[in-house]
């Protein structure tokens, strides 16, 4: 009876939920395509009046030749008044200083009555990054992505992450759970919940935040924390996960995670030299010596997939190759800006004394792949 009463109840929810929807101009079906602590979040179709309202939202569908959106459904008056006041408006602002990026999921625009706040935001159809590592695995018989995979889509989260850092907003989440894939295999960073802004280049964060397989040394010994450093520790354990299968300190204690983080992490035999420097190189437990972002996309392990760009760029170039299509309305900056990048310390090694000077020439072929997709095929499951 009581499940019959909470059914009826969730039916009237996603009935208005329609109707809103509708109003303001999308077609809310029933699939649900994820959901978090206080949303659901379903395949949506913008109505053709809807883009002629909305260029943002007109010009980027256009470029994908679908109408599909996911809308995020929060349900503010479900969630603690923090959450509404707080994490839910850094989140819409953070997307919206984000936008527009290949690699960040984009925020087309939100409406709101006194239940429920609605994000319209760009569909990444095939699952996170998290499922992809499991599907990979499993169908390899061997843990984690082939090492080429996963440069390949380091490389478009390094460039989603500067972006977000130059732009002035720290995530803070980072993890593979919050890094979906779309259909033409692009990486797609989401989930801004607890993103903030960087405000000034040294000014510190006090809020723990994110989850703690993922969290930097210095923000669970509860110290106070540069966002971007912290940003760049999880880069380090989604880099380890990716190319293992595995993340790199598991432990549930805080205290038993420091020091499995003090020991350092220990790699699978097979694994590239190249990847373990730069995997130490991120998961440096003083912030100020992690690798910073440029360093890492011009770090020696990082050049085959800088290579491949630029080769792929030449293709497309005309009478060079075969012509690659470029679809009006869809480009959105690659901003890797080398020269706002917070410098990062002299790793002293020749390997990255090496990188740098190689670093010049793959910045127009970063920018290029911002209208690039490519394929890889994706199934959903969670961490063995
Ligand atoms: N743009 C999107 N395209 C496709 N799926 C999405 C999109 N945004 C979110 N999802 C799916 O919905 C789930 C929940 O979304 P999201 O993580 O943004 O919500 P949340 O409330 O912040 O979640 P949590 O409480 O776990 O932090 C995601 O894990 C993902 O599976």
């Amino acid at each position: 009876m009581k499940a019959a009463g909470r059914k009826k109840l969730d039916q009237r929810a996603f009935l208005e939920q329609v109707h809103e929807c509708r109003d303001n101009g999308y077609l809310l079906s029933s699939k649900k395509i994820g959901s978090g602590a206080f949303s659901k979040v379903y395949l949506a179709y913008a109505t053709q009046e809807r883009m002629r309202h909305n260029s943002k939202l007109a010009s980027d569908l256009r470029g994908k030749r679908h109408t599909m959106v996911a809308i995020k459904i929060v349900s503010t008056a479900e969630a603690p008044a923090e959450f509404s006041r707080k994490f839910l408006p850094r989140e819409i602002s953070s997307l919206n200083a984000t936008y527009k990026h290949l690699n960040v999921v984009q925020l087309y625009e939100t409406f709101a009555n006194s239940r429920r706040t609605y994000l319209v935001l760009e569909l990444a159809a095939h699952g996170d990054l998290l499922e992809h590592i499991n599907a990979t695995s499993a169908h390899r018989r061997c843990p984690g992505l082939e090492e080429e995979e996963a440069r390949r889509l380091l490389w478009q989260l390094v460039s989603a992450v500067a972006h977000c850092h130059n732009s002035g907003i720290v995530h803070r989440d980072l993890k593979c759970e919050n890094i979906l894939l779309d259909d033409r295999g692009c990486l797609k960073l989401s989930d801004f919940g607890f993103a903030n802004r960087s405000g000034l280049k040294n000014s510190l964060l006090s809020t723990f935040c994110g989850s703690v397989a993922y969290t930097a040394p210095e923000i669970l010994m509860s110290k106070k924390y540069n966002g971007e450093q912290a940003d760049l520790w999880s880069l380090g354990v989604i880099l380890y996960a990716m190319v293992t299968g595995k993340l790199p300190f598991k432990e549930c204690q805080p205290h038993g995670m420091l020091y499995l983080m003090r020991r350092g992490p220990t790699f699978r035999p097979g694994l590239s030299p190249e990847c373990q420097d730069l995997i130490r190189g991120l998961l440096q437990l003083r912030p100020r010596a992690r690798l910073a972002l440029q360093q890492v996309a011009t770090h020696h392990w990082m050049l085959p997939a800088a290579h491949a760009l630029f080769c792929t760029t030449l293709c497309a170039i005309p009478g060079r190759g075969p012509q690659k299509r470029k679809t009006p309305g869809t480009h959105k900056e690659l901003s890797f800006d080398l020269s706002s990048s917070r410098a990062g310390p002299s790793s002293g090694g020749s390997t990255r004394t090496e990188d740098k000077r190689a670093g010049g020439w793959w910045w127009g072929a970063l920018q290029r792949e911002a209208w690039k997709g490519r394929e890889t095929g994706i199934h959903g499951r969670r961490w063995h």
